[in-house]
């Protein structure tokens, strides 16, 4: 290992490599291959996206360096996300397909897909988002892109929309919302099917599937069919919505898909003028939940008027608003997420660490 004509000392990178574990409460084995070296620069590769780790990690690695006089030591920080093997064969580009489902409509499960698909991006992962919620494909609207429709080349392979950086497709591009709605299951799943099988997605980190809510055929359908990598459930507090996620969460044990944890959505009301927080759909909902079937509680939103009105503008809060406290709270659930399905990937393979959620 050298650094230009000067070999950096083992000693050195050990103490580098350590201090990258123990942020990441990491074995120092699983650690040391994120580690490479070019020239003056040592690369440091994540394995998963998050990037608002950046700015901690290089402090903290620069004063080692410093005190092993190596100041002149510049540092690169890359993601690089690796597919989890699933049963189903992968679809060329679309990466992890993450599947986003509630077991009950309206809790905000699509509002709470294409947050975190940005706040993915954000996090450096190139992401796209599918629209599996055929009888109310809400994706365009959440976007502001209703009108667009997806370029096909040949008739038959389609070019996904692009949106703030990441891209999209979406029953609601193809077909008036009225023709989609009377579909019958068997036909909903064949075209969903046949959606994400003949988009040219771009070599994706992760596809966000927005699923259609519920836990019936459609969604066990879907669930059973498409190489999904992992789900995560979206809920709202209250004990009738629970009964619903905890159904959901069965159906993805069902089919071997590993449900990487719960988000609570609507969790709280934050008084803007008082700061006072009420529990409108009552209080500790998700964390029950989330005992009750060993899961991580991966985030607790709350019901706020900025997330419903960037939604139904078409302007995406992670975009608009991109440093605001919710902004950040959902790139903590997506650093979250995406450190869960390394976590699964590890498991899937040879090497079993134990990675906390941070
Ligand atoms: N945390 C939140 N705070 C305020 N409004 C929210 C929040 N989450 C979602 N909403 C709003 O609630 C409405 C329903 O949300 P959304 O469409 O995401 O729900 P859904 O669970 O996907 O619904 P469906 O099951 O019908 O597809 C939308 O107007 C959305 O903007």
């Amino acid at each position: 290992m050298f650094f230009g004509k000067k070999p950096l000392s083992e000693t050195l990178l050990n103490a580098l490599i350590q201090q990258v574990a123990d942020f990441y409460q990491l074995p120092a084995n699983s650690v040391k291959n994120w580690f490479s070296q070019n020239k003056q620069q040592l690369e440091i590769h994540l394995p998963f996206a998050a990037k608002t780790d950046v700015e901690q990690l290089q402090t903290e690695l620069q004063q080692i360096l410093l005190e092993h006089d190596e100041h002149k030591v510049s540092l690169a920080f890359h993601t690089q996300i690796k597919r989890l093997q699933t049963k189903r064969p992968a679809i060329k580009g679309s990466g992890n397909i993450i599947a986003v489902s509630s077991g009950k409509g309206g809790v905000g499960k699509s509002a709470t897909a294409v947050n975190l698909a940005f706040a993915l991006m954000q996090q450096g992962a190139k992401v796209g988002i599918l629209d599996a919620d055929i009888y109310g494909p809400s994706v365009p609207i959440m976007l502001g892109n209703k009108a667009a429709s997806p370029a096909s080349e040949y008739g038959k392979i389609m070019q996904p929309i692009e949106a703030h950086g990441i891209v999209a497709n979406s029953i609601g591009y193809l077909v008036p919302e009225d023709d989609a709605a009377v579909w019958r299951g068997p036909m909903a799943s064949k075209a969903l099917q046949q959606l994400l099988n003949e988009t040219e997605w771009p070599d994706l980190d992760y596809l966000i599937l927005d699923m259609p809510p519920g836990t019936g055929d459609i969604q066990l359908t879907l669930a059973q069919n498409l190489p999904v990598a992992a789900a995560v459930v979206v809920t709202t507090p209250q004990d009738l919505a629970l009964a619903d996620a905890t159904k959901g969460i069965a159906m993805f044990d069902k089919v071997d898909v590993p449900v990487l944890g719960i988000i609570e959505n609507m969790s709280y009301y934050l008084c803007e003028n008082c700061g006072h927080k009420a529990h409108i759909f009552a209080s500790q909902g998700g964390e029950k939940l989330s005992q009750k079937h060993a899961l991580p509680l991966l985030g607790q939103l709350p019901l706020d008027l900025h997330i419903r009105q960037h939604a139904d503008e078409g302007k995406p809060l992670l975009i608009a608003e991109p440093d605001s406290s919710i902004s950040q709270h959902y790139r903590e659930v997506a650093k979250s997420i995406s450190k869960a399905l390394y976590q699964e990937i590890l498991h899937s393979g040879e090497a079993i660490d134990v990675l906390l959620v941070r």
